[in-house]
């Protein structure tokens, strides 16, 4: 079912301040094959000055004090309580993940068996003519070349190494039985994913990225072409604003598509193009406030999904912690399973939050199958609409971020309940590539988030209560 025609916006929000000056236009070639560097050095480094000055000048460091508002008084936080529809709270949301998921995920996603995402960029959007409206080369991804992804990813899992046959010198008796492991150990095969668009299986239109040097940032994407994107996403999933009548089913829908969406703004905001003759990026804090904080329910649907998906990835722990994550690299794939252990069976993680998110309360109504083969088809449309980004860095982070979206709803909704997980969950190589960059993706934008929130907000109280409208400093 092809999208329709966007609708204007209903709340739109305030535009992005325009970059310095206009940008070397290397937007809407899609076939392009490009390879920029990063950031330069020198360019990092007054980036980091001029983040380290803008929020020592106008926004206090997020202390306890800060966030407890003018007068110093403890207990002024603004999302407080138990996240809604989720198991956790607020405050136990932003601990854990600050003391344990970030460190984590933040090593872990630059590990080689994460850092390769294979992926089909310059597909045809099916729904309207290509209109890449990116301005910036920043839009442009860099590929891989040939040499650098690992051997091991070209080829396609095959079962148990020969060496295990060696080692039982023929005797069969002598074989260890296998059969928990062999139904655990799926390895990484190409199976469809019902909740997504894209065919999965290998071939020669998909290309490796390393994902380390394809940054998600301001990429100067924007206007009709992004708000047409949007809008379609949400009509998928119409009526666009829930509504109290709306079923949980569908809300869950619109609060992960509406959380992804969050998130993705806190990365604008985070690596902003600050002055485009000087290549300068930081943090573009109006924008934070503009287009995420000035909204509690898009702070709150953020928190959402990243319960969502993190309760996916605990659902799936005996999985994931059995997969294999050779990369032919032995020390960083030894370091790649037991961060991805400490991930999955952290302590501190088990009992502050042992459900994140209770998926079991779903689907329960008398038309449940129904209503998810209906759901199921809309996440696939908004699936397809990922072909449609005009800019290749937004539609790689997009591809990414809904493959891992769609591979959290097939760990939660396409198993019969926790005991069974096992026996019938498989998961591709890159879904599980997909999944944990997602994780992290939220991560960083809760701890951005929640790290800058209560500094913006004081600033804006502060400026509110005099006649003078609210001056950011960027
Ligand atoms: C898949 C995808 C990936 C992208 N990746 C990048 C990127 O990596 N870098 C980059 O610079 N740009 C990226 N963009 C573009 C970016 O998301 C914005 O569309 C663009 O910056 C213009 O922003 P805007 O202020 O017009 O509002 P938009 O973010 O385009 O929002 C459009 C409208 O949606 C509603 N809305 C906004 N946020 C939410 C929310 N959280 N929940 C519910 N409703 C909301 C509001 O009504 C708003 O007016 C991407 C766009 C898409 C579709």
């Amino acid at each position: 079912m092809p999208p329709q025609e966007p609708a204007p916006a209903a709340n739109g929000a305030a535009p992005a301040p325009a970059p310095a000056a206009a940008a070397a236009a290397a937007g809407g070639k899609r076939r392009k094959r490009g390879r920029w560097a990063a950031a330069a050095g020198v360019g990092a480094l007054l980036v980091a000055l001029l983040a380290v000055a803008v929020s020592s000048r106008s926004f206090p460091a997020a202390s306890s004090s800060s966030r407890g508002g003018d007068c110093g008084c403890p207990g002024t936080r603004k999302y407080t309580g138990m996240v809604e529809d989720c198991c956790c709270d607020y405050e136990t949301v932003d601990a854990i993940n600050e003391e344990v998921l970030h460190p984590i995920l933040q090593e872990l996603v630059t590990l080689p068996f994460f850092r390769y995402f294979k992926v089909k960029l310059w597909c045809d959007c099916p729904f309207w003519p290509d209109d890449g409206m990116c301005r910036l080369r920043d839009c442009s991804v860099c590929e891989c070349p040939e040499n650098e992804f690992p051997e091991p990813f070209k080829k396609p899992y095959s079962g148990l190494s020969p060496d295990s046959m060696i080692c039982q010198e023929g005797k069969p008796q002598a074989t260890v039985d296998r059969t928990l492991d062999a139904k655990v150990f799926k390895g990484w095969i190409e199976t469809d994913n019902p909740w997504t668009y894209d065919d999965e299986t290998d071939n020669a239109e998909m290309t490796y990225v390393n994902l380390q040097l394809n940054p998600e940032r301001y990429t100067g994407y924007t206007g009709d072409s992004a708000r047409r994107i949007w809008d379609s996403v949400y009509k998928e999933n119409c009526p666009k604003y829930p509504s109290e009548e709306m079923c949980q089913e569908k809300k869950a829908l619109y609060k992960l598509i509406s959380g992804l969406h969050s998130s993705i703004s806190v990365h604008i905001a985070y690596d902003y193009l600050l002055d485009e003759s000087a290549n300068l990026w930081g943090h573009n804090l109006p924008l934070l406030y503009d287009r995420v904080l000035k909204y509690p329910e898009r702070v709150q649907n953020l928190y959402f999904t990243y319960l969502f998906v993190l309760r996916a990835v605990t659902k799936a722990a005996d999985y994931l912690e059995q997969a294999e994550y050779n990369t032919g690299n032995p020390e960083e794939d030894l370091k790649t399973q037991s961060l991805v252990k400490q991930l999955l069976y952290n302590p501190k993680l088990r009992s502050a939050c042992p459900l994140p998110f209770d998926e079991a309360k779903l689907w329960q109504g008398e038309n449940g199958p129904e209503l998810k083969q209906e759901i199921q088809k809309q996440f696939r449309n908004i699936s397809a609409i990922m072909d449609c980004v005009g800019c290749e860095k937004c539609r790689l982070w997009g591809k990414l971020q809904v493959l891992g979206l769609g591979t959290a709803l097939k760990i939660l909704f396409s198993v019969d309940g926790e005991n069974h997980l096992n026996q019938s969950l498989q998961l591709q190589r890159n879904e599980v590539i997909a999944l944990v960059n997602l994780l992290n993706r939220l991560s960083e934008s809760v701890n951005f988030v929640h790290e800058k929130g209560p500094s913006i907000e004081d600033v804006i109280k502060q400026q509110s209560s005099s006649t003078v409208k609210p001056v950011f400093p960027i």
